[in-house]
């Protein structure tokens, strides 16, 4: 290859060399503060090596004298570009440690570089590519685009909601922070025109947010804007993305679960062989009366999620809108950690970090996660007729001690995290009892999805009575789990079902959206008195799933609250 009077190859090099086995192809660039490279693409992905280090294997690069060996081999995965753009004529920096530049075409490689210490920790690199000649550069990144396409299903449109109070009060500032990253890969995160979001814009440098952000006014608005929505608009998105903490995401959920989420309940605790309609069957008799679903839903008096007077009317589509339905291997749920605790960000990437969670959404990274349908019978007033009153967990569902604390720490949000802290030991200090009693329906990994009328019949629904070390602890509430000798307390035993429990009754569902195989999910019923809680278990460890199948705490609150100031007695199921 003969080389022009700037050493760059010369300009009626043929653009490409292509090399006869597969479609390997490769032409000489000046990298950016690199130096000439020839640049190298196969069906994986991009490769680079510095000319000198080709002409001499041993020398080592010099540039001002000094020794310069980085950089001069480089490899990048389709899998990890995210970006490529043609950027026209500019300076491209002949090596990092001198000044002389050239003017030349360019093009930018933007790729998803994982930290050497903490793998889970992603940043964004970009990557300068120049020639003389505009074609080879825009050929290239026509290439390198044609070949991130056919890369895993990456998202083009998402919707995205902001909660700018989240954790110490920064959603809008991390929106800001990872926006840049969406629109170089050309996602766009048009928010809904829903009353939803208002833009902000800077006017002054302590304002959140510039640019139009949108956000969330109050507590359940995304929830109200995410059921309102027929399922036709929703469908024009790939995903919902929530810019905020565990709560925050969940709320999301529960807005796109609640009204199109079909499933049987799972039986009444008491009333264990109430028949549970098939999945295919959207309603769900109670006694004398049909419960409607999708349409239809109880609210519950969460302390949380109160002003949703629009949660569980009939959604205006209702009947002619296409089904929406679950488990959905396209539709997507994204977080971007903003809030106190982030246990779902740090249970899916690994890391507690807006970036990292950008670029894992951007790259249409997935990460099937387990979720549990809840179902707590309340009997109204009006009617003296027990309902459901449906909710979702995606980390953790807590009853009772952990209930409160939640509910507890909501009036001292200004505190910021610490108000868990706060808040757990102030509970504690009440010393309040709860019981429970729990009915749950297996669904087995192989059938996937939810749980159907079968499970019901064949055996798989289970009731979690108390454990075998019962014995040791004095309950004062006088209740019938505790009067059960420990012997009886089997399996549908019906001294388990004596209606002599005072307070909530729960059961819940266990569902799997999309179950990536393996262990099954455990809901564990840890506490009876004292501090009933559930926490999600495998292996006898707290926690949830990542990508890898490895755990990671579920909970710092839980983990600090339940081994902190409690001792758990509970050791899981009855068989
Ligand atoms: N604009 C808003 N104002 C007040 N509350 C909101 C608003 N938008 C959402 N919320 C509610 O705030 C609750 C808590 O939000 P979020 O989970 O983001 O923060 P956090 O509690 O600080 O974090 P974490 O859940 O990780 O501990 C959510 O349940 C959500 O419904």
């Amino acid at each position: 290859m003969e080389r022009n009077e700037n050493g760059l190859l010369r300009d009626d090099t043929p653009p490409f060399n292509y090399v006869d086995q597969g479609s390997v192809l490769s032409s000489s660039f000046f990298l950016d503060h690199v130096g000439e490279v020839v640049l190298t693409h196969d069906s994986d992905g991009l490769s680079w090596k510095l000319v000198e280090s080709l002409h001499n294997e041993e020398d080592k690069r010099s540039c001002l004298g000094l020794k310069f060996v980085s950089n001069s081999e480089y490899e990048v995965k389709f899998a990890d570009i995210y970006a490529v753009d043609f950027i026209d004529w500019g300076l491209v920096h002949e090596c990092a440690l001198s000044s002389s530049s050239e003017l030349m075409y360019r093009f930018t490689v933007h790729v998803v570089q994982k930290s050497k210490t903490q793998s889970s920790l992603w940043t964004p690199s970009v990557y300068t590519f120049g020639h003389k000649n505009s074609e080879i550069c825009k050929t290239w990144v026509s290439q390198i685009n044609a070949y991130r396409n056919v890369e895993a299903q990456r998202p083009k449109n998402l919707l995205v909601f902001v909660h700018p109070r989240s954790g110490k009060g920064k959603g809008c500032r991390i929106w800001e922070v990872v926006a840049p990253l969406f629109s170089q890969a050309k996602v766009k995160t048009k928010i809904d025109d829903y009353l939803l979001c208002i833009i902000w814009l800077i006017t002054t440098a302590n304002l959140l947010c510039s640019g139009p952000v949108m956000v969330t006014e109050r507590a359940g608005h995304a929830r109200d804007v995410l059921a309102s929505i027929t399922n036709r608009e929703l469908r024009l998105y790939d995903g919902v993305v929530a810019v905020g903490g565990d709560g925050f995401f969940n709320e999301i959920l529960h807005g796109v679960l609640l009204s199109r989420h079909k499933a049987p309940y799972p039986p009444a605790p008491g009333d264990p062989m109430r028949p549970v309609e098939s999945e295919s069957n959207v309603s769900v008799r109670n006694a004398e009366r049909t419960i409607l679903e999708p349409c239809v839903y109880n609210e519950d008096e969460s302390p949380l999620l109160t002003g949703s007077e629009h949660i569980g009317s009939q959604s205006p589509n209702c009947e002619q809108d296409p089904e929406f339905t679950f488990p959905n291997e396209t539709f997507r749920f994204g977080i971007i950690p903003a809030g106190s605790t982030d246990a779902i960000a740090i249970c899916t990437t690994g890391a507690r970090d807006p970036v990292t969670s950008a670029l894992h959404i951007i790259l249409g990274k997935r990460v099937h996660l387990d979720l549990a349908q809840l179902v707590r019978w309340k009997t109204t007033s009006a009617s003296n007729e027990e309902e459901p009153c449906v909710r979702y967990a995606a980390s953790f569902a807590g009853y009772g001690f952990y209930g409160d604390v939640i509910t507890e720490s909501e009036k001292y949000r200004w505190m910021g995290p610490k108000r868990y802290d706060y808040a757990g030991t102030k509970v504690f200090l009440q010393h309040r009892l709860y019981e429970a009693e729990v009915n749950y329906l297996e669904v087995e990994p192989e059938k996937g999805g939810s749980g159907s009328e079968k499970d019901a019949q064949d055996g798989s629904r289970k009731r979690w009575c108390l454990p075998a070390k019962l014995d040791r602890v004095s309950c004062r509430a006088n209740c019938g789990v505790c009067n059960t000798k420990l012997n009886d307390a089997v399996v549908g035993s019906p001294s388990m079902s004596a209606p002599n429990l005072q307070g909530l009754r729960w059961s819940r569902h266990l569902i799997q959206l999309a179950r990536r195989g393996g262990d099954p999910l455990e809901f564990n019923f840890v506490e009876h008195h004292k501090t009933p809680a559930f926490t999600f278990t495998s292996s006898g460890k707290e926690g949830v799933w990542n990508v890898d199948g490895e755990l990671f705490q579920a909970h710092q609150l839980s983990a600090q609250v339940f081994r902190g100031l409690v001792s758990l007695f509970a050791t899981g199921p009855e068989a």
